[in-house]
C-alpha cells in the first residue's frame, strides 16, 4: 500500500554534477520510508544527500508496513523482515527508485534484483535507559517494571537484573517514552541512535557501553537499498553517500546473524569496529532468561585488493558465529526461524 506526501527536496544546485535518475519517470529520484517519525526523520538526512549528490529533485514516498499495522509483539510477528517486506516489494515493483532502510531491521538474506547501494556513517550504535526521575539500571528499585520489545533487550536485563519485571511492548520512540513519562512503566530501554535522530537525548538516564551490552547488528545504521539495474550515474551517486568503514563493520556484524541463520528478533548482539588495519568483531548470544550468554571475538588484519577486502567481514562473521556455534549457541538461544 502507498501514500504519496507531498514532501519535496529541491537540490541546491550549487554546482553539483547532474545525475540522471533511474526512473523511467524523469528526474526526481523517489525515496521509499516508513511513515513513523525516526523513520522520517532518518530518510530526511539521507534525502538531503541524495539530492546535493545528485542535483536531481527528490520526492519522499511513505510506505505501511506489517510492522506498522500489528500491535502483535514483535516476538511474536517473528521479527524477521517485518519493516522492510513492503519496502522492498515498493522498490521491487518501481515505485520508488531507493528505499532507507534501519539496517537492523533488514533480513540478512537478500531480495532478488535488490541491493544495499549505500551504507552511510554509523550514528551511535549504543542502548540507553531512559528511567524516570534520572534513574539508572542499577539504582532502579526492586520490582521496578522496564519496557522492552527486544528479546535481546529482555535478556540482557534480566541477565543484569533478575528482580526486575521486563514488560514487551510495541510502538514508536514517542509511545514508549510517554509510557516513563505516565508512571505505566519505570524505564524503557532504546537506541541510542533512534533518541538522537528524534531529538530526545534529553531523556537518557544511562547509555549502555557495548562492552559490556552488545546491540543489535547494524544498530545505529542505515542501509539504501536500489535494484541492481540503475544507471552508472546512479551508482557514482550512491558511492559519494556509502561510508566504507561503516559498511565493513556492520557486514561483519550481519554476517554473524546470517551465518547463525537467526532474524533481526534473535537474542543477539554483535560489535564490530575497525581500528587502523584491524577489523574487530565481538558477538553475544543471550539465554532468553537471561540465565548465561556466550561471547565470541576475532580480528582481521584489513588487506588484499578491494574485492578481497570485500570479502572479509563475511569471513570474520563465520569464524565468530562457528565459535558460538562450538560454545553451544544454539542450546541456550532460540536461532532459525524460532527466533
Ligand atoms: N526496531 C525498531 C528500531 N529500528 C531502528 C531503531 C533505532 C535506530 C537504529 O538503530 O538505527 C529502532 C528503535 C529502537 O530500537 O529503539
Amino acid at each position: 500500500m502507498l501514500r504519496k506526501r507531498a514532501t519535496r527536496i529541491q537540490a541546491g544546485g550549487c554546482g553539483a554534477a547532474a545525475v540522471s535518475s533511474p526512473s523511467s519517470a524523469g528526474d526526481t529520484i523517489r525515496i521509499g520510508t516508513r511513515g513513523s517519525a525516526l523513520a522520517l526523520a532518518q530518510t530526511g538526512v539521507v534525502a538531503a544527500a541524495v539530492a546535493k549528490a545528485s542535483g536531481s529533485g527528490v520526492e519522499i514516498v511513505t510506505v505501511a508496513t506489517e510492522g506498522d499495522h500489528s500491535t502483535e509483539s514483535l516476538a511474536s510477528l517473528g521479527g524477521t523482515g517485518v519493516f522492510a517486506s513492503a519496502l522492498r516489494e515498493a522498490l521491487a515493483g518501481g515505485a520508488c527508485d531507493l528505499v532507507v532502510h534501519s539496517l537492523k531491521d533488514l533480513p540478512t538474506a537478500g531480495y532478488p534484483g535488490l541491493r544495499i547501494g549505500a551504507v552511510p556513517r554509523r550514528a551511535d550504535a549504543r542502548d540507553a535507559l531512559c528511567g524516570r526521575d534520572g534513574l539508572t539500571l542499577e539504582a532502579l528499585p526492586a520490582g521496578s517494571r522496564i519496557g522492552t520489545g527486544s528479546p535481546r533487550r529482555a535478556a540482557q536485563l534480566r541477565g543484569w537484573r533478575p528482580d526486575l519485571t521486563v514488560v514487551d511492548i510495541r510502538g514508536n520512540v514517542d509511545t514508549r517514552l510517554r509510557k516513563v513519562e505516565s508512571g505505566e512503566l519505570d524505564a524503557v530501554v532504546l537506541a541510542a541512535a533512534g533518541l538522537t535522530r528524534l531529538g530526545r537525548l534529553d531523556a537518557v538516564t544511562e547509555f549502555f557501553e557495548l562492552g559490556r551490552w552488545a546491540t543489535a547488528p547494524g544498530q545505529g545504521a542505515l542501509a539504501l537499498e536500489v535494484r541492481e539495474d540503475h544507471s552508472a550515474p546512479f551508482a557514482a551517486m550512491l558511492k559519494t553517500i556509502d561510508h566504507p568503514t561503516t559498511r565493513l563493520a556492520v557486514f561483519a556484524e550481519r554476517a554473524v546473524l546470517a551465518r547463525l541463520e537467526a532474524g533481526c528478533a534473535a537474542p543477539i548482539g554483535a560489535s564490530a569496529v575497525i581500528d587502523g588495519e584491524l577489523l574487530f568483531l565481538t558477538a553475544t548470544v543471550y539465554a532468553p532468561d537471561g540465565s548465561s550468554s556466550l561471547t565470541s571475538s576475532h580480528a582481521l588484519v584489513l588487506e588484499g585488493s578491494a574485492a578481497e577486502r570485500a570479502g572479509l567481514p563475511w569471513e570474520l562473521g563465520d569464524r565468530v558465529a562457528d565459535e558460538l556455534l562450538e560454545l553451544g549457541a544454539a542450546a541456550i538461544a532460540p536461532l532459525g526461524t524460532a527466533s
